[in-house]
């Protein structure tokens, strides 16, 4: 049986550094993986082919595939388009689809980037922060949603609003995957919630205290989002395991790329009850880099290797690909959102010319 994988490169740098990270498949797969690569629109490149971000041809390429690879979608020119229209719906669409609600987004500092990180090197030195983010619930999709005159204390007028709900079964869910993530790793797991003023956000935490029974290994505390921020830069190293909700696990995953030097590193793969995945980098289409040849395609090769792992079991060749990162970084290969002194500052392509050579 051949392992299906779809291909959707999307917007911006996306096809730039997608095609870098399918390089890496194909090289592994002349050794006999049987990976079956197809690609489809997704984003803005579908809205300008079909009118839609997420079109009906891309929704059955992504039922019949095993796991999909995405690059990233959205950009300025679909900004002003009806909401249904817009890029991002298209990737909120695919995810709520395939029930893609457990988001894994590891933050780690290779050692040849401690300087390119935020932070200084004692404190980032041997970073490895799992964040767990729930990926389809929250007020990312709560009704009702929208813009509409209303009556308020100060008088009839235009009000926009959003709905933060999780109902307690997508909270079990998320925590389960995130109490066993920990049982793997460290044994410790913060859960990040509001709980202080959202009433969905205490009923996150007492649900989460309920599901930590069924995990005595583990060691559950909870942490207030405004202080996890802080926290993250300050001594980021205390955690392990963070899982927390849509929103906030959108902007905490953004701040802890920076420890590991640019979001340009940072992977993610988001996955079903079934390990059915979509695998991206957590950055975006970064349109003002689209074009250039210079972005950094290494989160994306590493969300290969995330894709390699979590949906086929091939953990021998996800080390491999995860290795020759590793390896090109030690070579001082960098892309120039990681680049410094002393180092050779390579382009997408050379980036992912130099990766091909060291697998
Ligand atoms: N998963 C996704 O598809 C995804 C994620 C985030 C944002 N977006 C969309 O992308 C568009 C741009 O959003 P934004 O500018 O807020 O965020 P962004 O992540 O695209 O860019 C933020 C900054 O990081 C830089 N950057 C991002 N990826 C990089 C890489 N691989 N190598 C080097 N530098 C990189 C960019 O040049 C930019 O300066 C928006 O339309 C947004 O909705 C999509
Ligand atoms: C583009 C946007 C919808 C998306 C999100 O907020 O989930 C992105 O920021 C991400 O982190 O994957
Ligand atoms: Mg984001």
């Amino acid at each position: 049986m051949s392992r299906k994988i779809l291909v959707l490169p999307g917007d911006g740098i996306g096809p730039e550094i997608t095609a870098e990270a399918v390089r890496v498949l194909e090289a592994l797969n002349k050794e006999g993986l049987n990976l079956e690569i197809t690609t489809g629109l997704l984003g803005g490149c579908a809205v300008d082919a079909t009118g839609e971000p997420y079109p009906a041809e891309t929704r059955a390429k992504a039922e019949a595939a095993d796991a999909v690879l995405l690059g990233a979608v959205g950009g300025p020119q679909w900004d002003t388009l009806p909401r249904e229209q817009r890029p991002e719906r298209g990737l909120l669409g695919i995810r709520k689809h395939l029930n893609l609600f457990a988001n894994l987004r590891p933050a780690i500092l290779y050692p040849e980037l401690a300087n390119a990180s935020s932070l200084k090197p004692e404190v980032v030195s041997g970073l490895d922060i799992l964040i767990v983010r729930e990926l389809t619930g929250d007020i990312y999709f709560g009704q009702p949603r929208g813009v509409e005159e209303r009556d308020t204390e100060w008088g009839r007028q235009k009000v926009g609003f959003n709905t933060m709900v999780y109902a307690e079964s997508e909270i079990r869910r998320i925590a389960h995957v995130a109490f066993q993530a920990a049982q793997k790793r460290g044994k410790k797991l913060c859960s990040v919630d509001k709980m202080n003023v959202l009433e969905c956000t205490q009923f996150w935490r007492d649900i989460f205290e309920e599901v930590a029974k069924d995990y005595p290994d583990v060691t559950l505390s909870h942490m207030l989002v405004d202080n996890a921020a802080m926290q993250l830069v300050r001594a980021p190293k205390q955690f392990d395991v963070m899982v927390t909700g849509n929103m906030f696990g959108d902007i905490l995953s953004d701040e802890a790329s920076m420890l590991t030097g640019s979001i340009g590193m940072l992977p993610s793969a988001s996955l079903d009850e079934n390990n059915k995945g979509l695998y991206e980098p957590s950055h975006g289409s970064a349109p003002d880099i689209a074009g250039k040849g210079i972005a950094n395609p290494l989160a994306t090769i590493l969300s290969a290797a995330m894709l390699l792992r979590y949906t086929f079991g091939l953990e021998a060749e996800a080390v491999r690909i995860e290795n020759a990162v590793r390896m090109v970084l030690a070579q001082g290969y960098r892309t120039a959102d990681i680049y410094e002194e002393g180092t050779r500052k390579v382009g997408t392509r050379e980036m992912g010319d130099a990766v091909l050579a060291a697998l």
